[in-house]
This record gives C-alpha cells, structure tokens and sequence, in this order.
C-alpha cells in the first residue's frame, strides 16, 4: 500500500528542531524492522569464526552458507569474481575493541594539539619547578647574601607567576579537547560495534552489563586523562618528581640522594596506605547506590507492596541499607582523617630530615641557606607530586581492568558482518553528508581488514530488489532445522517445511514451546537455519542484504514496544532514514484505527508516551506499532499474537486495523485463540519442531488431528 506523499517532510529522523517529530537518536540506531529489535543476521559462523580453515581451493558457494558444506545455496560463481575468492582467506580475525594501535590511530589527528600539550607540559613544569630556586634567591637577598636587587628577583618571579597558569590552562584545555575527542569516538565505536553483534550476543549479555562498558568502564578510561590533568596528577606530577629529584642533585649533590630517597619512600607509602583505604570509599559509594536501589524498587512497585501490604518488609529493608551507610560513613571519616594526617607527616619528616641535614651543612659552610630554602619548597613539591603519582598509577590499573573487560566481552562475540556491511552501504548512500556518523569509521589499524571484508560482501545480491521478489513470490522454509546457539545440544526445529503463499495470510498455531516463535525469528532473520534454507521467489534469504531484508519483514507482536517519543514520531519510525510528511502519519494513523484516540490525546500527535509507551493503554499502544507498520508497508507482515492481550473492544479495533495492514500482503499470524485463524488461507500446526497438520480450518477438522482436538478442547473452556 502506497502512501501519499506531501511536499513538507514533517517526520524527519534528521534535525527539525521546532518539531518534536524529529528523532533524538542518531540514524544509525534505527532499524527498518517493526519494533527496537534489530533484524540482525549472521555471516556464516563457519567463516568468520575461523578464517584461516579456508583454503584456495574452497568453493565460493560455501561462503554464503551457514549449513553444512554439503548444502549449498548460492550455485552460481559468476556473481564472484577471482578476488573475491582470494579475500576470502583475509576475513578479519577478531581484533580486541581498544588497543593501542586503536589509540594511537585516533590521536593521530591531533598531533599539533598533541605537540601544543607537551610544549605547555614543559612549559607549567620548568614554571613550577623553577619556584623554589627564587624562593631560596629571595631569602639570600634579604639576607645580603646576594648581590642581585631585589626588584629584578622580584620581577623574574612575577613572569614565572604569570607564565605558569597561561601554561596550564593551555595544557589543560589541549590534553582534554583531545581526549573528549578520542573518547567520542571510542564510545561510538563501541556502541556500533555492540550493535552490529549477532542477536546471540544480546541473549548472552544483560542490558545492564552492556550499559556499564560504554558508563562506568569507558568512564575510567575517561578519567585517566581528565582526572589527571590537573596539578600533582598524571604526566604533570610525573614531570615533576622527575624534575625536582634532578634539581636536587644538581643544587646539592652531597645531601639530594639522602633526602631524596627520605621524601621518596614517606611520601610512597602514605600514597600507598591512602590508596589502600578505597575499598572502604567505594563500600561506603555502594550502600548509596543500595539505598538507591531500594527506594527505587519500593516505589516503582508501590502498588505491589500496597496490595501485599509489604510496607513493613520495605521499611525494615530500608533501614538496614541505612545503617550500613552510616557505619561505613563513621569508618570513612576515621580513615579520612588519618589520610589528612599522614599527608602531614610524611611533609614534616621530609622537612626534620632537611633542617637536620641541610642545617648542620649551611652552619659548616657547605651549603647556602638559599638551597636550603629551595629544597623546603622541593619537599613539598616532590610529597604530593608523588601521591598523585601513585593514584594515577591506581587510575591506570582500574583503566587497564576496564579495557581488559570490554575487550573480553567485544572480542568473543562475532561481529554480524552482513549487517555490518549493510549498514555502512546504507549510511554511505543517504548519510554522506551527516557529520555524527564520522565518529563510528575513524579509520584504524582494522580498517585494511574491513574494507576486504566489505568488498567480500558487496558480492551478495544487495542490489536485487528483494522487495520485489517478496511481493509477488512465495516464502519457502525448507526442510529447516535450527537450535538457538546458547543452547546448541537442543534442536529447536526439526526439519520443518512450510510455503508462505504470496499474498496470503497462513496461521500458525500449536501448543506452546513448539518452536512458533522461533520461525518468525529466523523470517526475521535474527537468526540462520542450522541447516536448511528459507527462500523467497526461489531465492535464499541469506543472498540478499541483511538491511534490505528489513525492510520486507514487518512484525506485529503481543506488546509492542514504542520509544519515549511522540506519537507522531513512534508511527515515522516505520520509515526510520526517511523523511515521512505529517500527512502519511495521519493517514497510517487513520488506516490503524488510531487517529481519533490520538487527536484527544493532549498535544494530538504531539504527545509523548512514556517509557515504552507506558502512558498508552495496550490497545492504543498496538494501534499505534499497526500504524507504524502500515508506514513501512513491507511485503511479508508477521503478527505474532497481536490481539492476545486485548479486551473484546480495543481487540475489533485493533482488528480492524490488522485487517487493513494484511490486505495485499503475505501474512503469517500465530494465535493461541484458535477462533481468531479460522479464515487464514491455511492453517499449519507446529509441533515439535516441524508442521504436523496443514490445511484450511475446514480441512484440518475434518482430519480430526491435533489440530481438531485443540480447536476441541478450546470450545469446551469457552462453554
Ligand atoms: N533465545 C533463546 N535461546 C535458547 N532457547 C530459546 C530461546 N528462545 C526460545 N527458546 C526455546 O525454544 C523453544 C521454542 O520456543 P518458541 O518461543 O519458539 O515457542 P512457541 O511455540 O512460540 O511458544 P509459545 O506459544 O509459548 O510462545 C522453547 O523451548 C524455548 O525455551
């Protein structure tokens, strides 16, 4: 179904900043399948997994099959030329998500900032270390030890005074616009490369855990340059216990090497003794984020705990969290004041062993009472240079765990290179001049193998119009077995055949846990077959670019999820990379039966739904994915249970809707509610793993099987 177009694109993923239809999100993270989930499909595990299994004699077919060797499904060669058959011994190996080269290759662009930096470094640094040496002048001119007037000793420290903070602001505002920068990127390439993962990743790892890799472990990569930036810290300290301990042999070379390994070894262990305190200044950040934990879990379910009449329990929980928080609290600020403390000492102790050293060498005329002062001002420099020296070292130990673990969890975990391809042809078509995609491809040490790797893919059929083919050929599943690859020892789908018969609708039904799901999953593509094929016009699915193949399957399922957008913007997610007017939202909108509950909402098109679509009810929320859908009009539409959840009336609404949606298309509906397919075209029961039954509803009764039994013993709960 085509949709009228008006000239003002309204609906924009881009920026259109006086309306809220505009998307926050950059493009890159929208799909053209129905609903947040991804379409993602893998490249044959066989060959990214183990490039180097495959020798020059391996035929070119196999690179498109994900099943066994001896079921290939691309029979022509011709669509690949030689080199094609050479890249394939160079697919990339996995490569760890931040390395240094990585690094490296992303400060290369700020080599001049890089250089400004350094040159600020020394600048700051020379600045600093130059003080106590004026200081000590200073003193001797009072004195009369020296000849030097006072206002030109004055004036040289007044330049020194000025110069410093000009150097460190300079330092500061280079070493941290680099680093925002190389953060960016990284964060964005993490992410992408999250979102490219084939779907068995995202069954492996939690919402959560993903989410603190690009938080909490980025972060403290983060702050390895933006917590050390500052005074005593990071390559400022380091400079200046380099510094001061050189300046020391060289002012007095008979006293520094005592002194220096004095100050060096107090001032360590007090770094080390407040390093090892953390764990209770983490302990105690933990019973926050516990009490945190509580009182959002209490009053997110207050209606559960209401009806249960747990206020007590919550009460009671609350409490303990708090205490705990308050003993840790006591023990911290013990620990707080002896860290105040032992900064002191480890200052006072440096500076008993100058006076006692440095005074007996100034009263037997070996060392100027200037030196002395100099090396005071040295003390202090070179106690806290080193404290902060140490704590960078511990920032670096947490940055180097951080990066271990997001290197851990990225490089176990195959890339869906279909996807990944498809992606990047898609943003190099419409986005070549959408600046916020730059930051995903910086070019890097991987890019050799990346840009074989594309190349590789390009010889899929991507060009083909699938859309086409899906709009007037037939969807075969032939003799397909499947097991989900966390749970590899089990098959899911045991040789299962099926036609979708173009522009018909097929239901699928059958007792629950018989693999329903499972089959829109791999329509959808979120998985391959282990073995067997799905074809559409007689073609394998897994020839076609994964993006294109979005764009034909559209699913409607039992709780659809909106994002917490408007309306207006939910329904023109349905065409996410394009812009989509007002007037096609209305009227999907309008095909959905949503348009006259949407115009009561406050704003109209305008209001936001809440997280998930929360502040919708679970009719309007369906009406709305339908409208989506609609928006999308892709050739193969599957609805999965789509009314289930609905009363009587919000279910002929919603019904209503879908019977638009299916006009035209090739439909596949699974219900439990028997009475709801009684008019598919056929009907296929799924059970263990493959169809059972296949028949009109007519036919199938008459058969008096599983399906007859089912529909039975569905009559007799209503009765
Ligand atoms: N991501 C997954 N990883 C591992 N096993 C899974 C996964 N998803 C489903 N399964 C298993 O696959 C089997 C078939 O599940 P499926 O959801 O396809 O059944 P269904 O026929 O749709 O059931 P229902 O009617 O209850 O929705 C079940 O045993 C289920 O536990």
């Amino acid at each position: 179904m085509m949709l009228a177009t008006s000239s003002l694109p309204l609906f924009s993923p881009r920026s259109t900043p006086t309306k809220r239809y505009a998307f926050s999100q950059p493009p890159l993270l929208h799909s053209r399948a129905s609903g947040p989930h991804l379409p993602i499909a893998r490249f044959p595990s066989h060959l990214s997994s183990s490039p180097t299994t495959l020798t020059a004699t391996t035929p070119v077919c196999l690179a498109y099959v994900s099943g066994p060797a001896s079921d290939p499904i691309v029979p022509s060669n011709d669509d690949l030329d030689s080199s094609d058959i050479v890249q394939h011994h160079q697919l990339p190996t996995p490569t760890s998500a931040i390395s240094w080269g990585l690094l490296w290759a992303l400060l290369v662009p700020h080599k001049l900032r890089l250089l400004a930096s350094f040159a600020s470094l020394l600048g700051c640094s020379t600045c600093t270390l130059s003080m106590p040496i004026f200081s000590g002048r200073f003193f001797e001119v009072l004195i009369g030890a020296r000849p030097e007037p006072l206002w030109i000793l004055l004036s040289k420290v007044g330049v020194l005074y000025a110069l410093e903070p000009i150097f460190t602001v300079m330092f500061v505002v280079n070493m941290n616009t680099i680093w925002e920068n190389v953060m960016s990127s990284l964060r964005a390439r993490i992410f992408s490369s999250i979102l490219i993962r084939k779907v068995e990743f995202f069954d492996r790892y939690k919402v959560g855990e993903l989410t603190a890799l690009l938080t909490s472990d980025l972060g403290s990569l983060k702050s390895i340059v933006s917590d050390n930036i500052s005074r005593d810290r990071g390559f400022r300290a380091l400079s200046e216990v380099t510094g001061t301990i050189c300046l020391l042999f060289v002012l007095a070379p008979q006293l520094a090497p005592i002194l220096a390994v004095l100050m060096l070894v107090v001032s360590v262990l007090v770094a080390l003794y407040k390093r090892s305190t953390m764990n209770v200044f983490k302990a105690h950040g933990a019973a926050q984020a516990y009490i945190a934990d509580c009182v959002t879990e209490t009053f997110s379910a207050i209606r559960t705990v209401r009806s249960f009449g747990g206020e007590k329990r919550q009460m009671s929980m609350f409490g303990d969290q708090v205490q705990s928080y308050q003993n840790s609290g006591i023990k911290l600020g013990i620990f707080k004041a002896f860290n105040e403390s032992l900064t002191r000492i480890a200052v006072y102790l440096s500076l008993m062993a100058l006076y006692c050293l440095g005074g007996s060498k100034v009263k037997a005329g070996e060392l100027s009472v200037g030196t002395v002062a100099s090396f005071i001002g040295y003390t202090f420099t070179l106690t806290f240079a080193v404290q902060g020296l140490v704590n960078t070292f511990g920032d670096l130990r947490g940055a180097f765990a951080a990066t271990e673990r997001i290197n851990s969890v990225l490089s176990g975990a195959e890339v869906d290179e279909a996807l990944a391809y498809g992606l990047r042809k898609d943003i190099k078509k419409k986005d070549a001049l959408d600046k916020s995609f730059d930051m995903f491809f910086v070019s890097d040490p991987d890019g050799d193998n990346r840009s074989k790797n594309m190349s590789y893919m390009s010889s899929l059929k991507g060009d083909s119009n699938v859309q086409n083919l899906a709009r007037c050929g037939d969807i075969y599943l032939e003799d397909v077995h499947f097991s989900y690859p966390l749970r590899s020892d089990v098959e899911i789908l045991k040789g299962l055949n099926l036609v979708l018969k173009c522009g018909t609708v097929t239901a699928l039904v059958g007792p629950s846990g018989a693999g329903k799901s499972t089959i829109v999953q791999l329509l959808a593509r979120f998985y391959e077959p282990t073995s067997g094929r799905i074809t559409v016009a007689g073609e394998d699915l897994r020839t076609f670019d994964k993006s294109e193949w979005a764009r034909v399957v559209s699913i409607v399922n039992q709780e659809p999820v909106l994002f917490s957008v408007s309306v207006g913007e939910n329904i023109a997610y349905g065409l996410p990379d394009d812009y989509v007017s007002k007037d096609e939202v209305i009227k999907a909108a309008k095909a959905a039966n949503a348009h006259d509950f949407i115009v009561s909402l406050p704003q109209g098109y305008d209001t936001l739904v809440g997280e998930r679509g929360g502040l919708l009810s679970g009719g309007q929320r369906q009406r709305v994915a339908i409208a989506r859908a609609l928006l999308k009009n892709s050739p193969l539409l599957i609805l999965d249970e789509a009314t289930s959840a609905l009363d009587t009336v919000s279910e002929q609404l919603v019904q209503g809707a879908l019977n638009h949606l299916m006009k035209g298309r090739t439909t596949l509906v699974i219900a439990h509610r028997l009475s709801t397919v009684q008019n598919a075209d056929q009907i296929a029961l799924c059970s263990d793993g493959t169809i059972a039954e296949l028949g009109t509803h007519s036919e199938l009764l008459d058969r008096k099987g599983q399906y007859a039994s089912l529909v039975g013993t569905q009559r007799l709960a209503f009765e």
